[in-house]
């Protein structure tokens, strides 16, 4: 495939205080979010925190409450198929056509983006390259009814992305997959975004995952999104970000520190050859996360994160 034309710098998300309720319950309070092309972004959060609800509204699948939307500079709710055609959406699994083979479904959905194909990005994809790609060449002409489910979401991956979007978005790709198909699904991510320029917003559960993917994180909690930067940028918002563990002689101890060099060098300075054993572990996204998600439900400052303890 060729690449693609360098993305432009107009944001291809923009969203202002987007609010949702349903029924009496507010959902979305007030959720400000951009996504610049060519990023890749992991929308993160706590079950019914309102992440697929924010991701059908981008998708213009969901009329919002209230706010300011604009995807592609257009607002997803009036957009048409000229629109339609740049946005990929990764829907769970696919169920129709049964009979079909994955190569006859694709062949067919591209067929529809030819015509908003132009010389910088034709469209659609080739499918004998997009079943490589997507780890289904072996698959391709079997019957979609007699597909495994991860077979089937690989499918749906392919579906998604057939008219070689600018944005995709990916709501839980990778739920049911196997160790493999996720590392496949993860090379594909990079593909995409290193090479074609696709602009993506995904959600997960899989905090691994995210670290994996994102080039930054958004973390939606309490209707609004608490938290917003790089894996490594949100672990420096935590306090006590790093535990040290070590042992002197049969003693062992536990210390959580925002300053390991210091504190390890101090370490050294007392004990010197009584150390016995040094372990330094870095807050995982998974701590930091929990502080957010935590300091947003409670109102608090986030807690550290580690605390310290001995044997
Ligand atoms: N059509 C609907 N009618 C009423 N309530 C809804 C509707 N869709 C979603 N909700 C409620 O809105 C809240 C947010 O749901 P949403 O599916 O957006 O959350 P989520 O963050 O994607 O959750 P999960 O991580 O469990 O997939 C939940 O409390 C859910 O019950």
């Amino acid at each position: 495939m060729p690449r693609s034309a360098p993305p432009s710098d107009d944001p291809v998300i923009e969203v202002r205080d987007l609010r949702m309720t349903y029924g009496t319950t507010e959902v979305l309070t007030g959720v400000d979010l951009t996504v610049d092309a060519g990023e890749v972004v992991c929308l993160l959060g706590p079950n019914g925190a309102g992440k697929t609800t924010t991701i059908e509204i981008l998708e213009g699948f969901r009329l919002p409450s209230a706010g300011e939307v604009r995807v592609l500079g257009e607002d997803p709710a009036h957009a048409g198929d000229a629109w339609r055609a740049r946005v990929g959406v990764v829907l769970q699994s696919w169920r129709d056509h049964a009979r079909w083979t994955p190569r006859r479904l694709l062949d067919q959905l591209g067929g529809y983006y030819a015509a908003y194909g132009t010389p910088e990005r034709p469209r659609p994809y080739a499918v004998d390259w997009l079943l490589e790609v997507v780890g289904m060449a072996e698959f391709a002409d079997r019957k979609i009814g007699t597909l495994s489910g991860g077979q089937r979401r690989r499918l749906d991956v392919a579906v998604g992305i057939i008219g070689r979007p600018e944005l995709l978005f990916l709501d839980e790709p990778t739920a049911g997959f196997d160790p493999q198909a996720r590392r496949d699904f993860h090379d594909l991510v990079h593909r995409l975004s290193d090479l074609e320029g696709t602009s993506i917003l995904l959600t997960t559960h899989d905090l691994d995952e995210a670290e994996k993917l994102a080039d930054r994180i958004l973390i939606l909690a309490d209707g609004r999104i608490v938290a917003d930067g790089s894996p490594d940028a949100l672990a420096r918002q935590v306090a006590g970000t790093s535990e040290v563990r070590w042992a002197c002689g049969r003693e062992r101890y536990v210390h959580g520190t925002d300053d390991v060099v210091a504190f390890v060098r101090g370490l050294f300075e007392q004990h010197g050859d009584e150390l016995t054993d040094l372990e330094v572990r870095h807050a995982s996204l998974e701590d930091t996360y929990l502080a957010m998600v935590q300091r947003s439900e409670t109102g608090a400052p986030a807690a550290p994160a580690l605390v310290e303890v001995t044997r």
